[in-house]
């Protein structure tokens, strides 16, 4: 942790495409059990950021600290253990593993974890009744709806009480109720595991659900109450 209480910290992050700048000097900060909402336009850098604080993609200048870590200087190996043992992941579409079931693609961060298959599964149930999705434990993901297989992942994304999630359009493929429903499960999960949450959103309904939110303008992140 950092001075300030900051659990994740990038200052000054650069990162570019071949000639395309993605991120232009970015700084972002998440304190413990907080919902961050990353806001701005297309191409803006928001997905770039997240992958860079979620140790998926280096940055070619700045820092990145995790709870007192800097993450680029990890090995590869180090990055996919704290990946597998700090964070969890929600993506806009085909995160689940087809073949598996709800049940068994929700364990899985568990049994990755080392978890024996009873007990991981045992926790699994717990978080798809709590997402109010264990009736569709046995389907695999071609079987159930996009709303229902968001909740599946969402139980996923915490089976493990990560300590942050990080979320890149999670309800971009949902009708506006069933999106605002993945939302209120998400935000009320995380917040009673203290678990942050990074959530990149371009729809302010959405960013509504969160503590605090920032912009990003060309590869740059600010607060949104300096943007305004
Ligand atoms: N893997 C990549 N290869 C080449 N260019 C990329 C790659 N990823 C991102 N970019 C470019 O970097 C810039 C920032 O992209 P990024 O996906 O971070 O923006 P975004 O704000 O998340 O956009 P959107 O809201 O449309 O998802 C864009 O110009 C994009 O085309």
């Amino acid at each position: 942790m950092t001075p300030d209480g900051s659990l994740l910290v990038a200052q000054d992050l650069h990162k570019t495409y071949g000639s395309t700048p993605a991120l232009d000097g970015a700084s972002f900060s998440v304190h413990p059990g907080e919902v961050v909402a990353v806001m701005g336009p297309s191409g803006s850098g928001k997905s770039t950021l997240l992958h860079c604080l979620a140790g998926i993609v280096t940055p070619d200048a700045g820092t990145i600290t995790y709870a007192g870590r800097e993450i680029s200087s990890m090995s590869d190996a180090q990055r996919s253990a704290l990946r597998r043992s700090d964070f969890g992941f929600v993506f806009q579409f085909g995160q689940l593993v087809p073949e598996l079931t709800c049940l068994e693609n929700t364990a899985l961060p568990l049994r990755l974890n080392g978890v024996r298959r009873k007990a991981a599964e045992r926790t699994a149930r717990e978080w798809l009744e709590r997402l109010e999705v264990d009736d569709i434990a046995a389907q695999r993901p071609g079987e159930v709806s996009g709303g229902q297989g968001q909740r599946v992942a969402v139980a996923r994304a915490l089976v493990a009480s990560p300590k942050v999630v990080f979320a890149d359009e999670p309800t971009g493929a949902l009708d506006s109720l069933n999106g605002e429903r993945v939302m209120e499960l998400l935000t009320e999960s995380a917040r009673s595991a203290n678990t942050a949450v990074v959530l990149v959103t371009h729809e302010a309904r959405v960013a509504a659900y969160s503590d605090r939110d920032i912009v990003v303008r060309d590869g740059r992140a600010r607060d949104l109450e300096y943007v305004v």
